[in-house]
């Protein structure tokens, strides 16, 4: 360190103007989802390298069904917020449980934030009804306590086995179909900790889906710090944001079917 190990070649390599290009054409995510990064990032320069790119979106064969279902069993209309996680050409959805609430809990192990893991749960268990393969769907957290919590409750059934929950490190270099981010942090005392201040991490987490990105969090925890302000009010003005009021309707959208 004291010779200047803890500095990595890319950052030397850095100094040097003609040394380090700037790469802005992406194959992974379709056009909203770029947006995001776009936004946080790149400054508006990064590009999808194909229409087909641009435009793919997620493939739920059974999603119809599934709506009628859930509309037979009532309250579906009511909750938008489930038609907007679902729905294959909205391909990024904030879900805001401001009003819920969902608050963090801190325990020896960590942090973790159990109504966002029902939350998490219960849209993965609809994505899959919906012709979604287990495979397609990654989970995303910053916590290790909060991937316990969530791959407990995915442990209940054998249909969810194949769905990867794993840090946003973890998903470094890596993409599925679906991502959905647990942001775990909802408090009044104003501490949001480490990882979620390094907007490199942040970045990661929104960039690792290809057509759908479902983000669940407190919007006033998480909006006080500049990176995740930026990304929020991006998402407000592109009207991707989705109020939930309480959870008595998802509670029982897990036990379906
Ligand atoms: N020329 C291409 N045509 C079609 N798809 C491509 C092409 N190049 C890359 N991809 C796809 O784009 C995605 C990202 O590619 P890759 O993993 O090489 O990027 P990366 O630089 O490692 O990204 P990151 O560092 O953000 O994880 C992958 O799903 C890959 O299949």
């Amino acid at each position: 360190r004291a010779l200047g190990m803890d500095e990595s070649l890319f950052k030397r390599l850095e100094r040097n103007d003609n040394a380090v290009v700037q790469l802005n054409v992406q194959y992974r995510m379709n056009r909203k989802i770029m947006s995001l990064s776009n936004k946080l990032v790149y400054e508006g320069k990064l590009e999808c390298g194909s229409e087909q790119t641009a435009t793919a979106v997620v493939r739920l064969p059974l999603v119809t069904a599934v709506e009628i279902e859930l509309e037979r069993r009532g309250g579906y209309k009511e909750a938008r917020w489930l038609k907007d996680a679902l729905e294959p050409n909205n391909p990024v959805c904030f879900l805001n449980t401001e009003k819920v609430p969902a608050p963090e809990t801190a325990e020896q192990g960590g942090l973790s934030n159990i109504t966002e893991a029902h939350l998490v749960h219960c849209i993965t268990n609809v994505l899959i009804k919906a012709g979604c393969r287990p495979t397609d769907i990654g989970i995303i957290a910053p916590y290790r306590q909060q991937l316990k919590a969530i791959s407990a409750l995915l442990a209940k059934s054998p249909a969810f086995s194949a769905v990867e929950v794993n840090t946003v490190d973890k998903y470094q270099g890596r993409d599925k179909s679906v991502i959905i981010v647990s942001f775990v942090r909802s408090n009044a005392d104003g501490n949001l900790g480490e990882l979620l201040k390094d907007w490199r991490r942040i970045n990661v987490a929104i960039t690792r889906a290809k057509h759908k990105l479902i983000m669940v969090g407190c919007i006033p925890s998480l909006q006080r710090y500049t990176p995740l302000q930026k990304l929020l009010d991006h998402l407000n003005t592109e009207q991707m944001i989705s109020f939930l009021i309480c959870h008595c309707f998802w509670k029982g959208t897990v036990k379906l079917f």
